[in-house]
């Protein structure tokens, strides 16, 4: 072990990951910087093409990076892939199985590549494809297959389990015993690396999370720090009076941006929900105002990252705009 923070398993510094050369280059990852502590599930969200396979399998030891250090338990994962590989679970995206094998022969020909596996059945239990042992991988539907890569990801008790989009494809019953599953493992002290597009997962499991764009971590920390920058957002129809008027609301405690949509619905985004939304309907009450289809939220993770998304969207809009004019 060459670390020093025992409290790290994965520490990632200024990585970078290019695909090609020459005029054809393209870099994924661009400098990413984070930190995985021992016994977390720490989840990796990002738009499409964000970077967060490209950086995932450098962090597996299946890439080498173009720039930076990764450290996994200490070892570098790429070169020291013998290691490293053997602590480690990994679930990628499309496994690759092949086809004609059943799927207790595929989990058994697994097994044999494991220092100290646990029993192929066990490992089938585990997601729920003991009654499907017999049946060949090319029969197994889509959701079945990806249980089957969770089965052989857990089989050698690892002490980190990567999982890439662990639960796509999979029907909601599926996807919440696969959730029990990384929960199971996370008490016994199993430290998971996740991506996902399923913000509900992340809600449902992380520990803390980053968010990246365009090959950079523009946001890490909790769900609640993260959600924390994100405005609280109040809804409502009225059909008359001055509630109905965004120019008027300017004056309510707390409040940051109102708007009105073209069908009447008002909006308004507010730093702090309680005392703007207690304002507004002291308001609407001293005004005898009706207010209908009455919604008030806190900021989620799903707004944060939309957040993200349009920001990404402006700054590029941005950058063409000295072009279009
Ligand atoms: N082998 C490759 N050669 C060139 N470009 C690649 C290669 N693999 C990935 N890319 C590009 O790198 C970028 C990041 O891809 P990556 O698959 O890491 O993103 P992602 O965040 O995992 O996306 P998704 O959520 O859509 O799975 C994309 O623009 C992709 O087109």
């Amino acid at each position: 072990m060459t670390t020093t923070d025992t409290s790290s398993v994965i520490t990632v510094s200024g990585v970078q990951r290019r695909y090609g050369t020459g005029s054809s280059a393209f870099t994924a990852v661009r400098g990413v910087d984070l930190t995985v502590r021992r016994g977390e599930l720490f989840a990796l969200l990002g738009t499409n093409g964000a970077g967060k396979t490209s950086l995932l399998e450098v962090v597996e030891g299946i890439a080498p990076a173009s720039a930076g250090t990764v450290r996994v338990l200490g070892e570098d994962p790429y070169r020291d892939r013998h290691l490293v590989r053997p602590r480690t679970g990994i679930m990628l995206q499309e496994a690759g199985f092949p086809a004609d094998l059943t799927t207790e022969e595929t989990a058994r020909m697994w097994h044999g590549t494991l220092g100290s596996p646990m029993p192929v059945a066990a490992a089938l239990d585990l997601v729920d494809l003991g009654h499907r042992a017999g049946v060949q991988v090319k029969s197994l539907s889509g959701g079945e297959r990806r249980r089957l890569d969770l089965a052989l990801a857990v089989m050698g008790r690892p002490e980190i389990l990567f999982l890439d989009e662990p639960t796509t494809g999979l029907d909601p019953q599926s996807r919440r015993a696969a959730w029990e599953l990384v929960r199971n493992l996370l008490e016994a002290g199993t430290t998971v690396v996740l991506t996902t597009h399923y913000l509900e997962e992340a809600e449902e499991l992380a520990d803390r999370l980053a968010i990246m764009h365009r090959g950079e971590i523009v946001r890490t920390g909790t769900v609640a720090e993260i959600v924390a920058d994100e405005p609280a957002r109040i809804r409502y129809r009225t059909t008359a009076g001055d509630l109905a008027d965004p120019r008027t609301l300017h004056g309510l405690p707390a409040l940051l941006t109102a708007g009105r949509s073209r069908t009447g619905l008002v909006e308004i985004e507010s730093l702090d929900l309680q005392v703007t939304l207690a304002a507004l309907l002291e308001r609407a009450n001293t005004a005898g105002e009706a207010l209908t289809n009455l919604e008030a939220s806190h900021a989620s993770l799903e707004r944060a990252f939309l957040a993200v998304a349009n920001e990404g969207e402006a700054a590029a809009a941005e950058a063409l705009a000295p072009a279009n004019a």
